[in-house]
């Protein structure tokens, strides 16, 4: 374990039973409804390709990239999109993929979005549901994980960019970001 984790959450196989228990429910779902399945850069790529190799039916991937939180571990409240999806959401099932629901504001800025895109259907799939600190009202419709009010990272997910490359998920050591 590297010195600023201070304790692991998920393991790698966590998270790897947790991608196949989570793609085995959707192959149900989804089937025959070509899903658009939506990756929200940049935390969700590694959940993202663990996930769609679990779904054992048609589908389709795109990629948007949304960002609110900076390099710090609180969120900026205004969400931004730096790149957009490449494929039109106009009718089609969508499923979007996150790493995390935190505050809600992402997703909830998300939802509004493709709605007035007009999608047939949009659900969430998250990772992890962080509910402590919710402020906006979204709920996820499939969930890997529930997670204490704690900031976490690896498997996705950064402080300041960095420790998105660990296999497994842990908790960083608060006083890597405390005083910064
Ligand atoms: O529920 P919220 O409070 O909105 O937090 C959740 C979002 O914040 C993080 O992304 P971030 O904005 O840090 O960008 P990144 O995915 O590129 O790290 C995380 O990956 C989620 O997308
Ligand atoms: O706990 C977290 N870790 C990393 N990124 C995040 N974005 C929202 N919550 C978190
Ligand atoms: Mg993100």
């Amino acid at each position: 374990m590297k010195p600023d984790i201070e304790r692991v959450l998920f393991s790698e196989e966590d998270l790897h039973k947790v991608a196949q228990r989570l793609g085995k429910q959707l192959s149900v779902d989804y089937a025959d409804k070509n899903p658009l399945v939506i990756c929200v850069l940049k935390g969700a790529i590694l959940f993202m390709t663990d996930l769609v190799r679990e779904m054992d039916i048609p589908l389709e991937i795109d990629f948007m990239d949304v960002s609110s939180y900076g390099d710090g571990t609180v969120s900026s409240g205004e969400v931004r999109i730096l790149k957009d999806l490449d494929t039109s959401v106009f009718q089609r099932n969508v499923l979007i993929v996150e790493d995390i629901v935190d505050t809600g504001r992402t997703l909830s800025y998300l939802m509004k979005l493709l709605k007035t895109r007009e999608a047939k259907s949009i659900k969430i799939c998250t990772l992890m549901d962080k509910q402590d600190r919710r402020v906006m009202n979204v709920k996820a419709d499939y969930i890997g994980f529930e997670v204490p009010n704690e900031f976490v990272v690896g498997y996705g997910l950064d402080y300041a960019q960095h420790y998105r490359n660990l296999p497994y998920i842990g908790v960083l050591k608060p006083e890597i970001y405390e005083n910064k």
